[in-house]
């Protein structure tokens, strides 16, 4: 499946663990490959009402840390 550690995913982001799930969909701890460091990848349930709320929740969160 797509969290198997091991998958890169986005050809950057190598999957090391399964962290948890949400409203939206599965988050997992990864190694960015291009900067080294880790971070947690949210998978987004593939469905448009989804998509679009992850989108606008991505927007609000660029609006807070940028003012
Ligand atoms: N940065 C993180 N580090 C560690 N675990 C995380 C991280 N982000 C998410 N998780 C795990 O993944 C789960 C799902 O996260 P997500 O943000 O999708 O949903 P939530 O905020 O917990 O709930 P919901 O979206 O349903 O309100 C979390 O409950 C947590 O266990």
């Amino acid at each position: 499946a797509a969290l198997d550690a091991g998958t890169l995913l986005a050809s950057r982001y190598e999957v090391q663990a399964f962290l948890g799930e949400g409203t939206f969909g599965k988050v997992a701890k990864c190694a960015d490959t291009v900067t080294n460091t880790k971070v947690a990848i949210k998978i987004i349930k593939d469905d448009p009402f989804f998509t679009e709320q992850a989108l606008e929740e991505v927007e609000h969160k660029l609006f807070i840390y940028q003012n």
